[in-house]
């Protein structure tokens, strides 16, 4: 029946006020009121329909995608959104396009890596889109290893221009050559982008002075066809239907390309007319800048993706009935639930079901506080480097790197898991669960594979092990380093369940945990020789120690979170559950690692399991309310499962029946392949 709220009685049982919680996930009032303005203009246009998705063949997609990207393009500015009201619009949209390049990393490169001189020409022609740029580091044979690349700058100091080229080029008009060494994987590239800020080795007067970005024009502005020298197009096909087919990553060769000298990025340092190369007092590692920028801003969309799957879970989960009888009679499973409920059993209410879910709820708010962090940290590392202090740059890119793994793989994984939890009708297009893991899943891999990032936190780590005792005293998230010693020594001092509710004391536990673990890598890796090697060898640990690190600065931030003044009637205190949740959940999964550095005993661990379960029961209630904090609209959700009515049965019928497949009740081929087939079986059952 249309209008009814099959989800009310859950959401009667809420225990605190959804309205004020809607505010926290948000941020403040004023992110709110943005965020629920321009979603509803979105899910209100029929021009941002995206259930045909997983249906559309790759040119469709694509162009559709390009009409899309177009069309908001206008809103912006007739509707004259502001850059918030803009990047909300872009966050509803919900798919990827050339575009979140374009913003989101050619821009914030030509900001941190340009002159101010370079800014005023190359920035007016981005913002208002006259150019559109991509960023174009890896290559076919280098990601993750930046100063390996290959593509060279060679400076002419004749014409006063930089030829860029991609070597061992043994033809520049075919790709298939295994011997091509291409630029191949940048976003927008492949179709788009008339401009890409391209990655490549300077060399001035036959030295190479390493990795520098330059500005390439790939594109005429006429007509859009590749400039002479370039040979771009798409790389192809990726994991999974609609997902993200929609953008145009790309391969790009460029065969003595010249440009002119002025389009070297030279904030970092610079090559003069006369061909002199000069470093700027700013440290070379600004050049990886962009990735800092884009690394914060992916640990903030963690939250926001693994929430949409946790809320199409939680929702489906509470609209699923398994087991049980119609009337609570004889066949119900357990005594438990048959004296707990009439009727079949809502599977949320299965405590396994539970423990999978609501660790993943708690993720998210967790991400969303401790991405709310970053960006605080990211925009006080802005202003420091304006003003020439880098003290807090290693901090910054061992939060970024770190959390940007931490968060992907955590939200990658819970994705996959709230399919699994949606058992059958997870795996439809329709539940939004397949699009969403497979658009989702490269953020493990793109903007630095997640194993790499760990390892450069793991570098941080044994750096500030070995400086401590020098005086250098550590600060931020490392301060925990200077009480090393206490750390090493103490002991858990949680004597019943409720004790894991004190702040302080699992602030400690992840600490010590955290600490023992780094200082025992920092021992191991004493006993080599050779400090690279050693590192190598125990790379596995090293990065079991830098998870340790970051589990603990996610930990901190929430419970920080709780310090302020979080108004609403029982806000607070579901968060403190929820946090609790959150790290409970972490200590019961590495419960073996808090054993092992024999911070906590395993009694401890016990109680620790019990008050998670205790934590749960509380949760439960406030589960659908807890999503629905989420605010998200139908649209954004694009599931059927996670409709806010939870009316998904009828639904499920309905979608079924418009698949292209029933448009006719006998399929295409019939006639061709199956009657044959038919008839052949029909021939020898007679004989
Ligand atoms: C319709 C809508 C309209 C409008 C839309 C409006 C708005 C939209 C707005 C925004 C969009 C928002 C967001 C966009 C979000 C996402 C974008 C979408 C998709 C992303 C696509 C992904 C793109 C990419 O993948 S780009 C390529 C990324 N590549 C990598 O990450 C490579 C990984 N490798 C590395 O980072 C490094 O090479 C390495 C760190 C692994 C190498 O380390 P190594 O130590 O070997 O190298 P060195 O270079 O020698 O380093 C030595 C020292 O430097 C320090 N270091 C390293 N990295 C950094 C860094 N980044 N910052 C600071 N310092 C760094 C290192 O620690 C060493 O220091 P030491 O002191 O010497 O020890
Ligand atoms: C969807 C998508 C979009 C992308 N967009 C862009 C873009 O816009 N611009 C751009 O320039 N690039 C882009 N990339 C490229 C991306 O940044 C790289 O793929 C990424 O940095 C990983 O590098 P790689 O592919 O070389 O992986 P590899 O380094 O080859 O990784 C392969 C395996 O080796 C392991 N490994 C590598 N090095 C080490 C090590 N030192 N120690 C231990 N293990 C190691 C990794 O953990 C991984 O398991 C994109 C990639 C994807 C998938």
């Amino acid at each position: 029946m249309a209008g009814v709220d099959y989800l009310a009685d859950e959401r009667n049982k809420a225990e605190f006020d959804v309205d004020s919680m809607k505010i926290v996930w948000a941020g403040s009032r004023h992110t709110f009121e943005v965020a629920d303005r321009i979603s509803k203009l979105v899910a209100n246009d029929p021009a941002f329909r995206k259930d045909d998705r997983p249906m559309l063949p790759r040119k469709e997609l694509f162009k559709n995608t390009l009409r899309k990207a177009a069309y908001a393009w206008k809103l912006i500015t007739e509707l004259r959104l502001s850059e918030e009201e803009a990047s909300k619009l872009r966050f509803f949209v919900d798919e990827p396009a050339y575009t979140d390049l374009h913003w989101g990393m050619f821009v914030p490169a030509l900001k941190g890596q340009c002159t101010d001189e370079q800014q005023s020409k190359w920035l007016p022609l981005a913002y208002k889109m006259q150019i559109i740029g991509c960023y174009a580091q890896t290559e076919l044979g280098h990601g993750s290893n930046v100063q390996g690349l290959e593509t060279t700058a060679t400076f002419d100091p004749q014409t006063d221009e930089f030829v860029i080229h991609s070597p061992t080029l043994t033809s520049s008009k075919c790709y298939h050559t295994v011997e091509v060494l291409c630029t191949w994987w940048p976003g927008g590239l492949g179709k788009v982008s008339t401009h890409a800020v391209v990655y490549a080795r300077l060399i001035t007067d036959g030295k190479d002075h390493g990795v520098h970005g330059f500005i390439v024009q790939l594109r005429s502005m006429e007509d859009h066809k590749p400039l002479p020298g370039i040979t771009v197009g798409d790389i192809g096909m990726k994991f999974g239907n609609g997902a993200y087919n929609t953008m145009d990553n790309g391969v790009l060769t460029l065969d003595h390309v010249r440009i002119p000298r002025d389009q070297m990025m030279m904030r970092v340092s610079q090559v003069t007319r006369e061909g002199k190369y000069k470093q700027s007092d700013v440290p070379r590692q600004l050049v990886y800048g962009t990735m800092v920028y884009v690394r914060q801003k992916i640990v903030a969309d963690a939250s926001c993706a693994l929430s949409k799957a946790v809320c199409i879970a939680t929702r489906y989960s509470a609209v699923r009935r398994q087991f049980g009888s119609q009337n609570g009679g004889p066949e119900t499973q357990s005594a438990h639930y048959r004296k707990s409920y009439t009727g079949l059993i809502q599977v949320i209410d299965y405590k396994t079901q539970q423990n999978r879910l609501f660790p993943l709820l708690a993720s998210a708010y967790a991400f969303r506080f401790v991405g709310e962090w970053l960006k605080w940290l990211y925009t006080d590392v802005t202003q420091r480097l304006a003003v020439n202090d880098f003290s807090t740059l290693p901090e910054a890119h061992a939060c970024t790197a770190g959390l940007k793994s931490l968060t992907t793989t955590a939200t990658a994984d819970g994705i996959e898991e709230c399919r699994k939890l949606c058992g059958g009708h997870g795996y439809l297009c329709t539940s939004g669960l397949p699009e969403l893991f497979a658009v989702y899943v490269p953020a493990c891999t793109y903007e630095g594979d997640n194993i790499v990032l760990l390892l450069q936190v793991a570098r941080f780590l044994m750096k500030t092990v070995s400086q401590i005792g020098s005086g250098k005293q550590p600060v931020g998230t490392i301060a925990y380093m200077g009480r090393v010693e206490h750390l090493l020594k103490s002991r858990c001092s949680v004597q019943r369940a409720e004790d894991w509710l004190n702040p302080s004391q699992v602030l400690e536990a992840f600490e010590a945990r955290a600490a023992r673990m780094s200082v025992s890598c920092a021992q191991n890796l004493s006993k080599f020789s050779n400090p690279e090697e050693g590192f190598a060898e125990l790379s596995a640990d090293l990065v079991e120690a830098a998870v340790a690190h970051c589990q603990l600065i996610v930990v901190s931030k929430f419970l920080d979170k709780l310090q302020q003044d979080i108004p609403g009637k029982g806000v607070k205190q579901l968060l403190q559950a929820v946090c609790g949740i959150y790290y409970l959940s972490l200590l019961h999964k590495h419960q073996g690692e808090f054993l092992a550095t024999s911070y906590i005993t395993p009694k401890q661990a016990a109680l620790a399991s019990d008050q998670l379960r205790a934590l749960y029961s509380k949760v439960r209630p406030n589960a659908i309310a807890l999503v629905d904090s989420f605010n998200y609209t139908d649209h954004f959700l694009g599931s059927i499962l996670g409709c806010y009515d939870g009316n998904v049965y009828p639904k499920l019928y309905e979608a079924a029946k418009k698949d292209p497949l029933n448009d006719t009740v006998v399929p295409d081929g019939y006639h061709e392949y199956l009657k044959p087939l038919l008839k052949q079986q029909l021939h020898s059952a007679k004989l």
